[in-house]
């Protein structure tokens, strides 16, 4: 599978600061009107899922998201019980935070009326998780007269993964050599399952039931380090050049393997193949290089490898641990991209010996700003009797 063309890129206010991943991101549309907001502020980068009234149906709301792959998220919550409304997703990279405050400030007038806090004197509340809630509550505050409603990350995150594996068709799916399978959860099948969610950082949660959950292990090599010695080990200046120039590129130039160890030989004793990687970025000892005289390409493809192979290879151990099959991965990291999804489901396959399978979420970056979705809706729909019959699928 390859990236989605990023249509959705020129959509919306926060266009210029928002993640180039076309595939989540959506435009702001005039009409209909928007209103309810929930945000999510990571490490990397600032989450906003919003709910918009008007004819879930209508050609008009199709045009809300303005890449094809964009509308079709869209549909997919839509389909369950949303008619009245809409979510809408938009991201901005958390150092331009000043971006996001001046869109949100653009709609304000949209969003009014939705923003009281029940038992609040705050008048203009939101729904807010990731570090960001803590960071630039003040901010928000000043610049917007917004209060953020702080919500703990982990919380979020399962209760994201939760609502959109238990309310919304083709959410989950495997990816292996190029074909995505989805797979449609048995409701009753759930639990337990091991969430992963690839951000800045990576946690690893093990999720029991709904609200019932543990984080049981988690690691700092996630996808701001990919990002971040990507920017330093190749000059480029974003995480989509990052991903693009590893499309070109050859790890093997960069990568020890166990080929080169052993002479081409394979070591069949403990099952490793000749071409196996045995060592990331290993061929940078002995050679006597540069880094400018190593293709970026090359740089890029064998630091995405090595990441997701890393992360896909913690996974497991950690679903062995717990006695987990299915391990669900999130983040912004994953972006939809096939090598990262691949090189993840190659990992969980290779250790556990065909035991365990990865599992990718589409909405895969916006499971904490989900979180709230249920919340808006029902925000959204309270001005719509004729849809409160489809509410109880989201409770
Ligand atoms: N446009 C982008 N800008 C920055 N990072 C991006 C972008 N698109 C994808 N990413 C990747 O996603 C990661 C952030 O994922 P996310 O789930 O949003 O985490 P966080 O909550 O820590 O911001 C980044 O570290 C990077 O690897
Ligand atoms: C601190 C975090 C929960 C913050 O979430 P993020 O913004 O990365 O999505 C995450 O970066 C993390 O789990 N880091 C790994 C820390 C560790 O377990 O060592």
């Amino acid at each position: 599978m390859s990236k989605p063309e990023g249509k959705g890129r020129e959509g919306g206010r926060g266009g210029n600061s928002r993640m180039d991943c076309g595939s989540q991101t959506g435009s702001i549309p005039d009409s209909p009107r928007s209103s309810h907001l929930a945000i999510d502020i990571g490490g990397s980068l600032i989450k906003l899922v919003y709910c918009s009234r008007g004819s879930g149906e209508s050609a008009a709301d199709e045009n809300c998201c303005s890449s094809t792959e964009s509308a079709k998220i869209s549909n997919g919550i839509n389909f369950h019980s949303l008619r009245g409304g809409r979510l809408h997703f938009q991201t901005f990279e958390t150092s331009k935070v000043a971006d996001c405050i001046e869109f949100i400030r653009s709609k304000k007038t949209d969003f009014g009326g939705g923003w009281h806090l029940e038992g609040s004197k705050e008048k203009n509340v939101i729904k807010a998780t990731g570090g960001g809630a803590y960071k630039f509550a003040d901010l928000f505050k000043e610049q917007l007269d917004i209060v953020l409603d702080k919500q703990d990350e982990m919380d979020c995150l399962v209760a994201g993964a939760n609502f959109l594996l238990k309310a919304v068709h083709h959410e989950a799916f495997t990816y292996r050599d190029g074909v995505k399978d989805f797979v449609q959860i048995n409701d009753k099948d759930l639990f337990p399952y091991l969430l992963v969610n690839i951000g800045s950082g990576v946690s690893m949660i093990k999720v029991d039931g709904i609200g019932k959950f543990e984080r049981v292990s988690g690691t700092s090599v996630g996808g701001g380090t990919f990002l971040g010695l990507g920017k330093l080990l190749t000059q480029c200046k974003s995480f989509d050049e990052l991903l693009e120039l590893s499309h070109k590129g050859n790890n093997r130039v960069v990568d020890m393997l166990v080929g080169d160890i052993y002479g081409g030989n394979d070591y069949n004793k403990i099952g490793l193949a000749s071409t196996n990687i045995a060592s990331s970025f290993g061929k940078a000892i002995s050679e006597d290089k540069e880094l400018h005289e190593y293709q970026p390409e090359d740089i890029s493809r064998s630091l995405l490898r090595m990441i997701s192979n890393n992360i896909g290879q913690i996974s497991y151990l950690n679903a062995l641990r717990y006695g987990l099959k299915r391990i669900f991965f999130g983040g912004f990291f994953i972006c939809g991209h096939a090598y990262t999804m691949d090189t993840i489901s190659v990992a969980v396959h290779y250790w556990s010996k065909g035991e365990a399978e990865a599992l990718f979420l589409r909405h895969e970056g916006f499971l904490g700003a989900l979180a709230f979705a249920w919340v808006l809706w029902l925000v959204a729909l309270a001005s719509t009797p004729k849809y409160r019959p489809h509410m109880s699928i989201l409770i």
